[in-house]
């Protein structure tokens, strides 16, 4: 890559939800299937274009939706899903005609998603929580019990006693968890506050600390309400990259939040 004077050039746009960025590869004919290292490049801050993932928007073979969101972690790895992506997936279709509002339904690893245009931002219907087990989770020796939550891809949900404990905790290193628990990893929020407002942070799987998750939100925001005794309700989740609001239904969950397109280019590989 690089080295030698072929040079192929990928058309790319790059936007984030309340600064979870990604870069995105429009590949309408999918023909365009990046390897791991070439999709690490890709969201790499100094070599690359810099995102915290790659979002390539490819035909999907679901009559139920038009596109398929083939999600990427900023290190190549494939996850089953991603809330800001699909919001900031759906933002780039609508800039670019691709679909057409307010309802966009969109096919990911995590099965189909129904996105709505909600004023400036858009949400989606996220599916229902699924609870898991109660594990924990360890930072530089602290250890801080969690709850195992499913938004089609892992998360651990861990409450913290105070503001200052959440600001001090270092995440430059994947937290310690139950690899037994989760055999191919797992996304960590560590959370303060209690329903119906909470803050958190995030350790994401194959990414590192990042400024949101939006399937982690969904998470947090759940864990929140029952941990409140609320089986349906809204919760505001903060997160260092701005605010996602989460609602509970009987049935579902709903994620609110922004989603941007900041840039477009083309990137030699
Ligand atoms: N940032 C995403 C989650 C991306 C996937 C995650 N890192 C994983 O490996 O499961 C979101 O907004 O949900």
């Amino acid at each position: 890559m690089g080295h030698n004077c072929q040079v192929t050039t990928i058309e790319f746009a790059k936007g984030h939800g309340t600064g979870n960025d990604f870069v995105i590869v429009p590949d309408p004919e999918d023909a365009l299937p990046l390897k791991d290292a070439q999709v690490a490049l890709m969201c790499d801050r100094r070599f690359g274009i810099g995102g915290d993932g790659l979002l390539r928007v490819v035909p999907s073979e679901d009559p139920a939706a038009e596109w398929f969101m083939d999600y990427r972690n900023a290190d190549g790895s494939i996850a089953e899903m991603c809330g800001n992506g699909v919001r900031v997936f759906v933002r780039y279709l609508l800039d670019k005609g691709l679909a057409e509002g307010p309802e966009v339904a969109v096919a990911t690893r995590a099965g189909i998603k129904t996105v709505t245009v909600a004023g400036d931002e858009l949400r989606v219907d996220m599916g229902a929580a699924e609870f898991g087990a109660v594990s924990q989770a360890s930072v530089e020796g602290f250890t801080w019990p969690g709850q195992a939550v499913s938004m089609g891809n892992p998360h651990l949900v861990c409450h913290l006693g105070d503001e200052a404990e959440l600001e001090a905790l270092e995440l430059f290193h994947q937290p310690r968890y139950d690899a037994a628990l989760f055999p191919d990893g797992v996304n960590v929020e560590f959370v303060t506050g209690t329903a119906p407002h909470v803050r958190m942070r995030v350790h994401e799987r194959g990414v590192g600390e990042t400024a949101s998750c939006g399937t982690g939100a969904c998470a947090v925001g759940a864990v929140a309400l029952r941990r409140a005794g609320l089986d349906t309700g809204v919760c505001r989740v903060d997160v260092p990259g701005g605010t996602l609001t989460i609602e509970v239904t009987a049935d579902t969950l709903f994620m609110t939040g922004p989603a941007v397109i900041v840039a477009e280019g083309a990137f030699r590989l």
